[in-house]
């Protein structure tokens, strides 16, 4: 599915009844079996844009629209960095809850709950309970349940931020090994730019105060084998670059 932001602004009064404006300005697309990533300083809007995009916030102005279609209400598969699991459901009863809502036969939800189940890796958990998972599990369930309603686009915000430094990059592979099988179009959220420049089709810079677009930086590597040695220096290149964009701002947003 492609997305189109168009002009879209967001203004926030605070606690001292001020007017802040989060967003402002932002145009984008998202192509059809793209992966965006959304990078900026803490406080840049990047939340506030995704959660616009997935309607949970309306814009103060502009408009998001799905396959050329104004506020449609497209099939959307959220993941945070918190997974809020219902902790009295095992793994398969979340996987298969947003089915189960929308009145799929238990024939069909054991067929897409285990699918999706043996693609996040979770086939030997599939009857465990939250609190038996460790965080890198717990993250793979909450992808599995928002891949098991099959959408339209993928929107993850930081999923996984809250993870140590190795699951968190055994979790990127899996995302980009996953990604590859489903091409979902998705919007990903991060601080972190070797993340970004590791998952992303495009990566979008947000600049702060307002969170204006700064740069949309093209990731011209395959998406297959990007950890290889031979894209190690493009890489570095591309997240040179970001960071070179970013700096000023996230030492700004580091004195607040
Ligand atoms: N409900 C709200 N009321 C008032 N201000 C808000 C609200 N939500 C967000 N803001 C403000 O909007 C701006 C953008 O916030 P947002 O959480 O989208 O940024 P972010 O880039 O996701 O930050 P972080 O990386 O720290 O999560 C910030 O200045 C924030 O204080």
């Amino acid at each position: 599915m492609s997305i189109v932001i168009e002009n879209v602004e967001k203004t926030f009064i605070d606690s001292k009844k001020k007017e802040v404006t989060a967003l402002k300005d932002i145009n984008f697309t998202i192509e059809e079996e793209e992966f965006v990533v959304l990078v900026g300083p803490s406080g840049c809007g990047k939340s506030t844009l995704l959660n616009i995009v997935g309607g949970l916030l309306s814009p103060t102005s502009g408009s998001v629209y799905f396959e050329g279609i104004k506020e449609s209400n497209p099939n959307l598969g959220i993941v945070f960095q918190e997974i809020a699991l219902f902790p009295w459901r095992t793994v398969f009863e979340n996987v298969v809850y947003g089915l189960q809502e929308r009145g799929v036969s238990k024939k069909q939800q054991q067929e897409i709950g285990n699918h999706y189940i043996d693609m996040v890796g979770l086939t030997d958990f599939k009857d465990a309970y939250p609190k038996q998972l460790s965080g890198g599990m717990k993250q793979r369930a909450g992808i599995a349940r928002a891949l098991a309603v099959e959408p339209d686009l993928l929107l993850m915000d930081e999923p996984f931020s809250a993870l140590d430094a190795q699951t968190r990059t055994l979790m990127q592979e899996e995302l980009l090994t996953i990604w590859n099988r489903t091409k979902l179009s998705t919007l990903y959220v991060t601080h972190n730019i070797e993340e970004a420049v590791y998952l992303a089709d495009r990566v979008i810079v947000l600049s702060r105060h307002p969170g204006q677009i700064k740069e949309i930086i093209n990731i011209d590597l395959p998406k297959t084998g990007r950890n290889d040695e031979k894209y190690r220096e493009q890489s570095s290149k591309y997240a040179d670059e970001i960071w070179q964009l970013i700096r000023h701002d996230a030492e700004a947003a580091l004195k607040e």
